[in-house]
């Protein structure tokens, strides 16, 4: 929680899903562990039921306190029963004071005297994070906690927590009934509810009128961003709020930042409404979905890492000679990319001794991962492996990407080098998460690569599902001739020596940037 230093502080070591889990001589395992206060489900699509599957299926121990008892099926909530609070409190001090929660995250909290003895068992045993989906209203348009709950919600709870999540309707309720009907409004409402002091607002769009998309809004105090997928048309959306935040809370005891772990959260929903979109539980309006489509077979239904190909923006790729030449450590040439504005890290270190790398890859990792900025790892997959980066990015003559794919599992990136469509088609059909496609223009970064120009990229990109990443040659004075072809799938451009074989890897990143911007802005 704010007062204890936040999440980002957590120990290294419990930074990914291997190494959440801490050996210590006598081969004791810590888990990431989760505590959900929140209430039952008695149809199993959201409340308590949804945080446990949600939880099991992200590899995260959860327990459970129970707020409420609920009678409620696919048609609606029947009745519902709140437990005593004395007995909400004993809960809570019975886990509290036996384990070591990564993070709590609460849901129905539908009386005053309930948060108020989970806001004291909150101070006696104080934890890491603390994850608040102000759930009042469902997406079935059911009050699941009435007007009583908003004054100790403002004064008391929403402070303290690390992410607070409401649905358009909450978000308004919260606000004293404001209206919020547009993307406009829900920045607006995310804006004035992080003054009331959480560290992190997510506005969720799920049912947002007739936008075509699903749209969450994302406010930390000082950034915006707008988590957007194409709306799944299903009637399975019972108990989207509850996993959506349950995730969250997952991925954060697994060590990640705030914003990669909101970004998993979604894609984790995404997945699952694509997933069970037409599955049949109940005979009501709004069904339940399935939560463990990551036990099913189809590897492409459950690819759930935080990849967006908007990523592909301003792809940084490290080059140790330049490191070298430059006198700069590897970690502090990605610090300063990031610091600039790349939105992606490639670590490219064809010299160095495997054991050096894979230090430095570790470092590489944490340094992104604070950073919500993905990394991956040129060629080598055994280092991916070891120091758990976010993917590949392979070759033509490396490991075929179907291989690498099996190998990664399916949560991780890979993006392969194309520079024929057919290529670019059999990427796609090995499960690739993006193509870089080039040498664009002539460069001296790689010896022997042919140059496909600005035509052949653009046949490149005209031909594939993935989205592109240009790659060869590119530097500030030609960026914008690259964006300016015409292709919706090219992202952005991946660069070398434009950002590290320069004396200040900050600045020419920054230039970058600003260029990139503008390009983007005039097309
Ligand atoms: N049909 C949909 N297609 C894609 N994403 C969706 C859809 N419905 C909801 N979402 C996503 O699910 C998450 C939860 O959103 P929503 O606004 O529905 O929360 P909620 O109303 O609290 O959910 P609940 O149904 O549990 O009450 C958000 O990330 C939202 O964008
Ligand atoms: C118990 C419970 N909690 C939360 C929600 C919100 O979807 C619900 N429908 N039921
Ligand atoms: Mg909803």
């Amino acid at each position: 929680m704010n007062s204890l230093g936040g999440i980002r502080s957590w120990p290294a070591s419990w930074r990914s899903t291997t190494a959440s889990m801490t050996t210590t001589t006598e081969s004791v395992r810590k888990v990431a562990q989760v505590l959900t206060v929140a209430g039952s489900d008695s149809g199993a699509g959201a409340g308590i039921q949804a945080d446990l599957k949600v939880c099991a299926a992200r590899g995260v121990y959860c327990a459970s306190v129970i707020t409420a008892v609920t009678a409620q099926n696919t048609r609606g909530v029947q009745s519902v029963h709140l437990l005593p609070p004395q007995f909400v409190s004993e809960q809570l001090k019975s886990v509290l004071s036996d384990f070591e929660f990564d993070v709590v995250k609460t849901g129905m909290l539908a009386s005053p005297e309930i948060v108020e003895v989970l806001l004291q068992n909150l101070s006696d045993f104080p934890v890491r994070a603390l994850v608040v989906d102000p759930v009042m209203v469902s997406t079935s348009g059911h009050v699941l906690a009435g007007s009583s709950v908003l004054s100790i919600f403002r004064e008391r709870l929403l402070p303290i927590a690390d992410i607070i999540t409401p649905n358009v309707k909450e978000a308004s309720a919260l606000l004293g009934g404001v209206r919020i009907e547009t993307v406009a409004e829900m920045r607006s409402a995310a804006k004035s509810l992080h003054e009331m002091g959480p560290r992190v607002v997510l506005v969720k769009g799920g049912d947002l009128p007739d936008s075509s998309d699903s749209v969450d809004v994302y406010f930390d105090g000082k950034e915006f961003h707008e988590l957007r997928s194409p709306r799944v048309a299903t009637r399975n959306t019972h108990g989207t709020g509850c996993t959506l935040a349950s995730c969250i809370a997952a991925e954060l005891a697994k060590g990640s930042s705030m914003l990669s772990a909101v970004k998993v959260a979604k894609r984790f929903v995404d997945n699952a409404l694509n997933y069970s979109k037409d599955i049949a539980i109940g005979s009501g309006k709004q069904g339940p979905f399935d939560h463990f489509l990551g036990l099913k077979k189809d590897p492409q239904s459950y690819r759930c890492s935080a990849f967006n190909p908007d990523d592909l923006f301003l792809y940084a790729v490290t080059d140790s000679r330049m490191n070298q030449k430059w006198n700069r450590s590897i970690v502090d040439a990605v610090k300063a990319a990031i610091e600039g504005g790349a939105t992606i890290i490639q670590l490219r270190e064809k010299e160095a001794e495997t054991r050096v790398f894979l230090e430095e890859a570790k470092s590489c990792v944490e340094i992104c991962r604070s950073h919500g900025v993905c990394l991956l790892i040129n060629d080598r997959i055994d280092i991916a492996l070891a120091c758990d980066a976010d993917g590949v990015h392979v070759g033509q003559s490396d490991m075929p990407v179907d291989l690498v794919r099996s190998l990664l599992g399916p949560d991780k990136i890979i993006g392969v080098s194309c520079k024929t469509p057919e290529q670019a088609h059999q990427a796609w059909k090995d499960g690739a998460d993006y193509i870089g496609s080039g040498g664009v223009f002539p460069t001296n970064t790689k010896a022997n690569n042919r140059t496909i120009g600005l035509d052949g990229l653009g046949e490149v990109c005209k031909a594939s599902k993935l989205p592109v990443v240009a790659i060869g040659g590119i530097g500030i004075s030609n960026a914008e001739s690259v964006m300016r072809i015409d292709a919706p799938n090219l992202k952005g451009v991946a660069v070398v020596s434009a950002l590290f074989d320069q004396e200040c890897v900050l600045t020419q990143t920054k230039k970058l940037h600003k260029t990139l911007k503008e390009s983007k802005t005039e097309h």
